[in-house]
């Protein structure tokens, strides 16, 4: 794909953008469709799908000043590296760190990191609910997000324990948001966390339901949660 195409991109969803990110994100959309050829990172197959699905609505957040230099994120069940590898690309003075239980993800994320220049960023391989059990990563976040990981509720628990107070956890989410939000709103109240108002993250041209809700954190996170990997998913809190 053209460069320029994704610069017109980033211009038409008025995403501030250095100079240099139209080429680096260029650069992580050959690596995705080389590797994708490979094994499963993402369905979407076609460049401008990609561009807009994975790489725009990611960067959408940057619209409401919620990210800001100095910040420690962490993106939770990043996958193929969305929300988290684009936001450290497009946000080189933020501290990223990209947790996923599947090594080959995290292969792939390393690959994009050397290749397009992100020195910003730790790739670190666990289950969400064993990776908040470590000392250096439980409470350390000033930003917890996940895109397409779980259900709101679940969700609260994988994200919340990862966020300092008065920091918040990110969710990107669908359609279904409506439907998930009164169990969300339960579980995060468990784990420390009160939801506000959700923003849209609209991109231009494309006609897709998708939401990015802010849940703060009011208080610490009990040392209860998160419960033993799988439970959260299991027995989900809020129901
Ligand atoms: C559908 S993919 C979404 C990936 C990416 N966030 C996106 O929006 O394209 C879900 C990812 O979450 C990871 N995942 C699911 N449950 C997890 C857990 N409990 N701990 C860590 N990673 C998890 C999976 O390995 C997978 O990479």
């Amino acid at each position: 794909m053209e460069t320029a195409r994704i610069r017109l991109s980033l211009e038409q969803n008025e995403i501030p953008f250095s100079e240099d990110l139209p080429e680096k994100l260029n650069i992580y959309l050959s690596l995705l469709n080389d590797w994708n050829s490979r094994m499963d990172l993402t369905a979407v197959t076609e460049d401008e799908e990609t561009v807009d699905k994975h790489f725009i609505d990611s960067l959408t957040v940057l619209r409401t000043g919620l990210i800001r230099d100095g910040m420690q994120l962490i993106d939770v069940g990043t996958g193929a590296g969305f929300p988290g590898m684009v936001l450290a690309l497009a946000c080189p003075e933020i501290r990223v760190t990209l947790l996923d239980a599947q090594q080959k993800r995290l292969s792939f994320l390393k690959a994009v990191a050397e290749a397009a220049g992100a020195a910003n960023v730790t790739l670190v391989h666990a289950r969400a609910e064993d990776g908040a059990r470590k000392d250096e990563l439980r409470e350390k976040f000033d930003i917890a997000a996940a895109r397409a990981v779980a259900p709101l509720n679940v969700l609260c628990e994988y994200l919340l324990p990862y966020v300092k107070l008065e920091g918040c956890a990110l969710c990107w989410k669908g359609p279904a948001l409506k439907e998930e939000t009164e169990a969300g709103r339960k579980a995060a109240h468990l784990l420390g966390g009160r939801l506000e108002m959700p923003f849209k993250s609209t991109v231009y041209g494309r006609d897709w339901d998708h939401m990015i809700l802010p849940i703060r954190k009011v208080q610490h996170t009990s040392g209860q949660y998160p419960r033993k990997a799988g439970t959260p998913k299991n027995k989900p809190l809020g129901l």
